[in-house]
C-alpha cells in the first residue's frame, strides 16, 4: 500500500536541528520539504520549495517542525495550528500554561501534533527509568551538560525528567546546607535540585543521581551527535497526521 505524500515545512531551518531535520525529510521517499523559515534565512525559491524569512509566505503544508528559539515558539505554534499545520515541536522553553493553551487550540481546531522535549531515545528511555525509581529512591539530582550555544538553562529535557520524577516519589529528605556561593547548589524544579553546564565539545548529556543509605543509583544518556534526535523526529513526522490531540512526550506515540 502507497503512503500518500505528506508535506512539510521547517520553522528554524538555518539552524542546527533545522539542517538536520532538513537533510531527514530528503532522505524520507513519503515526506516533501516545501517550505522553511528563519529570520536570518536567504530567501530562495525553487519549485517546490520556499525558503524565506517571513512567516506568511510560507507555503501551506500538512506538517510544522519546530528547533527556533524559546521566545518565540509559542507565537509559532498558536500561528500553525491557526493556519492548518500539524505540529511536531522540538523547541524548548514553553511554560506549562502555554503548552494546556496550545492543547486546547488543537482540541477546539481538531489538529493532532506532539511536543517533545527530546527526541532521542536514550533521553526518552532514561526518563522513564528515573521515574520508575523515583518510587524507591525519593532523594535526586540532575545534571544536564550541553554545548555552548543553547539559549536555554535549565534544558527543556531536564525539566521533563523533573517533573516525570516527581509525580512518582514519596516526600524526600532534601539537604539544608547553606550556600557559601550563590547558585552553587543549582536551581529548583518540583524540590529537585538541577545544575547546567555549559561547555565546548558536549552536545546534550543528563545525569540523574539517586541517592539512599549506603547506595546510589546514577543514569545517564548522551547525545555525541544531533542524529540521534532524527529518528524520533522521523516517527513523529509519520504519527502526526493521524493525532487526535498536542501529545507531549515522545513515550507517548512509541509502539
Ligand atoms: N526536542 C529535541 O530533541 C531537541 C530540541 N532542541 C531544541 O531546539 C531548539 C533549536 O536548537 P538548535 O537548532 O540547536 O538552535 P540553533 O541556534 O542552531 O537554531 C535556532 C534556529 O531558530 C531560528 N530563530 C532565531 N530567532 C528566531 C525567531 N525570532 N523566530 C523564528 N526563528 C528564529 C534561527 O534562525 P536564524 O539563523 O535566522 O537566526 C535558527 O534557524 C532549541 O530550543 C533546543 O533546545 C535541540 C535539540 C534536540
Ligand atoms: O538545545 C539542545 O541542544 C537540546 N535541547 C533539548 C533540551 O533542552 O532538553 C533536547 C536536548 O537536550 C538537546
Amino acid at each position: 500500500m502507497n503512503t500518500p505524500n505528506k508535506t512539510v515545512i521547517i520553522a528554524g531551518i538555518t539552524g542546527a536541528m533545522g539542517q538536520q531535520a532538513a537533510e531527514l525529510i530528503g532522505t524520507l521517499p513519503d515526506f516533501t520539504l516545501v517550505g522553511g523559515f528563519a529570520p536570518h534565512a536567504t530567501p530562495q525559491a525553487k519549485p517546490n520549495l520556499l525558503i524565506t524569512n517571513k512567516i506568511e509566505e510560507l507555503p501551506p503544508a500538512d506538517i510544522w517542525i519546530d528547533f527556533t528559539v524559546p521566545s518565540v515558539v509559542f507565537k509559532n505554534i498558536r500561528y500553525a495550528i491557526s493556519h492548518g499545520y500539524h505540529p511536531v515541536v522540538g523547541t524548548t522553553g514553553l511554560t506549562a500554561q502555554e503548552v494546556l493553551e496550545l492543547q486546547e487550540m488543537a482540541l477546539h481546531d481538531h489538529r493532532g501534533g506532539l511536543i517533545a522535549p527530546n527526541f532521542g531515545l536514550s533521553a526518552v528511555l532514561l526518563m522513564k527509568f528515573a521515574k520508575e525509581a523515583a518510587q524507591y529512591f525519593p532523594d535526586v539530582e540532575i545534571i544536564e551538560m550541553h554545548h555552548p550555544g543553547k539559549k536555554d538553562a535549565p534544558s527543556g529535557t531536564a525539566i521533563a525528567t523533573a517533573n516525570a520524577i516527581n509525580a512518582n516519589r514519596d516526600l524526600s529528605s532534601p539537604s539544608n546546607s547553606t550556600e557559601t556561593i550563590a547558585g552553587v547548589r543549582g536551581g529548583q524544579v518540583n524540590g529537585i535540585p538541577i545544575h547546567s553546564v555549559r561547555l565546548p565539545g558536549y552536545v546534550a548529556h543528563e545525569q540523574v543521581l539517586f541517592g539512599a543509605p549506603g547506595e546510589a543509583l546514577t543514569i545517564r544518556q548522551d547525545s555525541f551527535d544531533r542524529k540521534s534526535f532524527m529518528a524520533g523526529v522521523k516517527l513523529a513526522c509519520q504519527k502526526v497526521t493521524t493525532l487526535q490531540s498536542l501529545v507531549v512526550g515522545l513515550e507517548n506515540i512509541l509502539d
